[in-house]
């Protein structure tokens, strides 16, 4: 029972509304004020021009006004920061809160026994092959099987669907299951048949004949004809109950003999426009409690925060949950969103398209020679290559397929099949692959790129390891990537913020992921801290097992002052600079190599961009050249765009969206100041971690990494920001000579694509493929599976019957899959190599 999900949906923060409310009435009546002050202008022309005193003094007030512009702009913005953090921390330490709520003597405890615990671990066993429950899927089944209203929260692969399932074949009658995809209701029914339970789907795809079929057998049903065995789970598809009376005139016949002996609703966070998957006849089940009222509901979801319970709840015409547990209120189960089977991590990405190839080449023949795992790219295209060069640079070891909206739907088929029976080990997907992909054994998923959201990547990597057994997650990524995913969403509503939360997450090197991912969803969703909480640790505890908790501090570095200078110099320099700038040309301006940077189109929106360049006296503006190497000041561009320094501008040409940098009302934080207050400490508190280069004393090298006792990790880890063991997908060899030979190539062309002109963009001898990185092509990009709501697929299911091949342990992991107890024991033995780090030249 999830008392905090409880609290909070009852609970407003009126002390933070009514804060905010205050500031934005200060900060109206202020503009208001200067409003109606007379203007510079206004003044000139009442005492005639040409007095220069007067004109200095108008100008000088202009100044100050725009000054105070920016810093009321830039007060705004500290205010909601700090509602943002206030509320962080109330979050994150719970006594803040009320006691209001607190569970009262006398509940019902549903992970107890009851009369039919034999009869339900009996059926666990010989119909779905499982020795345990999985966290609180035991008590789903006994609130399920006392006829309860049930929210049950689970994480993705979180075995939500045996909650509904099991006690279907311990009650009398049918269970009505309402999904959104009929890839969903195809596998699972496949599974049930596979199980020997007695499952029908009434769908689109299901032909006359089966139909005809279900309706008698329903009639039967309602009749009580002796002999006429029960359906235990029927399948629909939302649209069925809003749009179908026969259907309708069905489920009446079996309500009226108590045969409707539940309703599900899966991903039932679809039923709220405030949820992520909006689904608008989600809002049509509002009926069901209308026209059938006492068959209780269990309704299904991985992403449900407070705002999206009590739309569902509503929506349903389902009772407030409270702590009383009633007996007809709803009762709200929920596991820790937090899979401690999931090892997070982000890898360095060369810059040419052949070298990150390379890379995931020897880290997946280095680590999953044999498993199962998908690559997920954000465009088809994309998708083609990488299947193509993985194959090929694997001499065929790595056995790839295609999979994304373009392929025919009998070759996805086909190659879904293949990859279940292992024919095809690796699927290079966009998107699309997702939803009803549900193999258990999913080893390894590696993001190409960044995808375009965090939700994204959430959903997309917890497609491993749903047989609760270990699996790595591992993205690429390249400074440069950033201002592609930033070209990419930049039509899109809200895509810029998602687009910045995937950024600050791929370029922090230190903050777990466990907790990033925490922090991530309690701000974009409001969802509760307490859903990444375990029930040893609480969520802002450090997992000990992704790469930033197993990190050798060795490896990275802090330049202290040398850094807040070279920020402030950079938002000086892109405030000067008269012209938008690209994060290459900002980077070379800055860092004296000005005279080579051709500029992008100037604030008159294209006039006379063509030619010009950039140039600043970086002395008089900078108090100097920035002086850190290319790759340093590219990954502090990055930092200072997440952490709102920088905001983005885009200009289309007929081939690609170009990204600059703009410095944003935060950057007056810094650039009000000069160089000494700089130096001396004055500003925010701004810092930046950097990735030792390779060679350098301290940095990873050769086989000499830093291991660390595995039982020390987690101390280590949460004492320091970052821990004494490094953990990448470490290439061996073959990668040491790949990565010898790209020492000194030259910063990627993908960044100069982005600047100016077409006549401005020079190939700088890098690969046509990193060109390609950068033309964005909607058409190219699988935007959501829409295309996939009538698609047939079918997956397996690592359901105790299928046996499943152990994945070839490389290094000591720790998890008890089978008990669905997983002890959060860092993993050992994996450090990064020094060709892990990436290699780039220094001008
Ligand atoms: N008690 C259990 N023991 C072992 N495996 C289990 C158990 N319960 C479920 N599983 C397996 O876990 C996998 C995921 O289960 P399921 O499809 O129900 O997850 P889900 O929560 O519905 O995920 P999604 O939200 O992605 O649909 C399946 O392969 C299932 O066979």
């Amino acid at each position: 029972m999830n008392h905090t999900l409880i609290e909070e949906f009852d609970e407003e923060d009126d002390i933070a509304r009514q804060e905010r409310e205050d500031m934005e009435q200060a900060l109206y009546l202020s503009l208001e004020d200067s409003r109606r002050r007379p203007g510079p202008s206004k003044l000139r022309i009442q005492n005639g021009a040409g007095d220069k005193d007067l004109e200095s003094l108008d100008d000088e007030i202009a100044g100050v006004e725009r000054q105070i512009k920016d810093l009321q702009a830039l007060l705004q913005e500290l205010k909601r920061n700090r509602d943002d953090r206030l509320r962080e921390i109330r979050e994150a330490h719970p006594q803040h809160r009320s006691d209001r709520g607190k569970a009262p003597a006398g509940n019902i405890d549903y992970s107890g026994e009851f009369e039919w615990t034999g009869a339900l671990y009996d059926k666990l066993k010989t119909v779905f092959g499982f020795d345990s429950f999985r966290s609180c899927q035991e008590s789903i089944c006994n609130a399920n099987l006392d006829r309860r209203d049930i929210v049950a929260i689970m994480p993705t692969g979180g075995g939500k669907s045996l909650g509904y399932q099991l006690p279907a074949l311990l009650t009398p009658g049918c269970t009505l299951v309402i999904s959104p995809l009929l890839a969903l209701i195809a596998d699972q029914v496949m599974h049930l048949h596979e199980a020997g339970v007695d499952a029908v789907m009434l769908t689109g795809a299901t032909s006359k004949e089966e139909q005809n079929r279900i309706y008698q057998r329903l009639q039967a049903m309602a009749n009580g004809t002796p002999g006429a065995p029960d359906i235990k789970l029927c399948y629909v598809t939302p649209e069925k109950i809003a749009n179908s009376k026969k259907f309708k005139a069905a489920l009446d016949k079996l309500h009226r003999v108590h045969k409707l002996a539940r309703f599900v609703i899966d991903e039932a966070h679809c039923v709220s426009q405030q949820g992520h998957d909006f689904r608008p006849d989600y809002q049509k089940l509002n009926v069901l409690r209308e026209l059938w009222p006492g068959v209780p509901f269990l309704a299904l979801s991985a992403t449900c925060p407070a705002a999206v319970l009590g739309d569902l709840l509503r929506t349903l015409g389902m009772r407030r949950p409270t702590h009383a547990q009633a007996v007809d209120e709803t009762v709200i189960f929920s596991t820790s969103l937090y899979r401690k089977n999931l090892h997070y991590a982000v890898l360095p990405k060369p810059s040419s398209g052949t070298g990150s190839i390379e890379k995931m080449r020897d880290y997946i023949l280095t680590h999953h020679r044999n498993d199962t795992g998908i690559v997920y790219c954000l465009t088809r295209k994309d998708c083609e290559s990488v299947a193509e060069d993985l194959m090929r640079l694997s001499d065929g070891a790595i056995r790839t397929g295609v999979y994304h909206a373009d392929v025919a739907d009998a070759k996805k088929e086909a190659l879904h099949r293949q990859w279940r029976e292992g024919k095809v080990k690796v699927v290079c997907a966009t998107i699309a692959f997702g939803l009803g992909i549900d193999k258990g054994d999913v080893r390894f998923v590696v993001h190409h790129s960044l995808s375009k959201s965090l939700d994204g990547f959430y959903q997309e990597s917890g497609r491993a390891g749903r047989d609760g057994k270990d699996a790595d997650c591992v993205l690429y990524y390249r400074t440069q990537d950033a201002m592609r995913i930033a070209s990419l969403t930049c039509n899109e509503r809200g895509g810029q913020d998602k687009a910045l939360a995937m950024l600050a997450f791929a370029s922090d090197l230190e903050e777990c992921r466990k907790i990033q991912f925490a922090q991530y969803f309690n701000k974009s969703s409001k969802m509760s801290l307490s859903f990444f909480r375990t029930e040893e640790e609480d969520a802002n505890t450090r997992c000990g097992h992704c790469d930033n908790c197993m990190r050798a501090p060795d490896t990275l570095e802090r330049l202290g002052v040398r850094t807040r200078v070279a920020a402030w110099q950079l938002l000086r320099v892109a405030a000067d600079a008269g012209r938008e700038l690209t994060m290459t040309q900002l980077c070379d301006l800055a860092r004296g190599l000005g005279s080579s940077a051709a500029a992008g189109p100037g604030k008159g929106k294209g006039k006379g961009r063509a030619k010009e360049k950039a140039t600043v006296d970086l002395d008089r503006v900078a108090g100097g050249k920035v002086e850190l190497s290319r790759e340093h000041t590219e990954a502090l561009c990055v930092r200072l765009l997440v952490e709102g320094y920088f905001t983005l501008s885009f200009h289309h040409t007929a081939y690609s969206v170009n990204v600059y940098l703009e410095p944003s009302a935060t950057a007056a934080r810094f650039t009000r100041l000069g160089k000494d207050d700089v130096e001396q400490g004055g500003g925010p508190p701004f810092d930046c971690v950097f990735l030792k280069k390779p060679g350098r004393k301290g940095a990873a090298s050769g086989s000499g990494h830093v291991k660390k006792a595995p039982e020390k990790a987690k101390a280590k880890a949460k004492a320091t920001s970052a821990s004494a063991s490094a953990s990448t997908g470490a290439p061996r060899a073959a990668a040491a000579a790949s990565s010898g030979a790209r020492a000194k190539r030259k910063r990627s062309v993908s960044s100069i694509v982005t600047t100016g002109t077409e006549d401005e963009q020079t190939d700088d001898g890098e690969d046509d493929e990193d060109m390609r990185d950068f033309v964005v092509g909607d058409a190219d990009m699988d935007e959501d599976d829409d295309e996939e709501w009538h698609t047939g697929l079918r997956s397996s299911r690592a359901n105790g019957r299928t046996s499943l091949a152990e994945p070839k342990v490389k290094r000591p992991r720790k998890s008890d899959a089978g008990s669905g107890r997983l002890r959060p024991v860092p993993r050992t033995g994996r450090t990064i190599r020094d060709e892990e780090i990436i290699e780039l030249s220094s001008d």
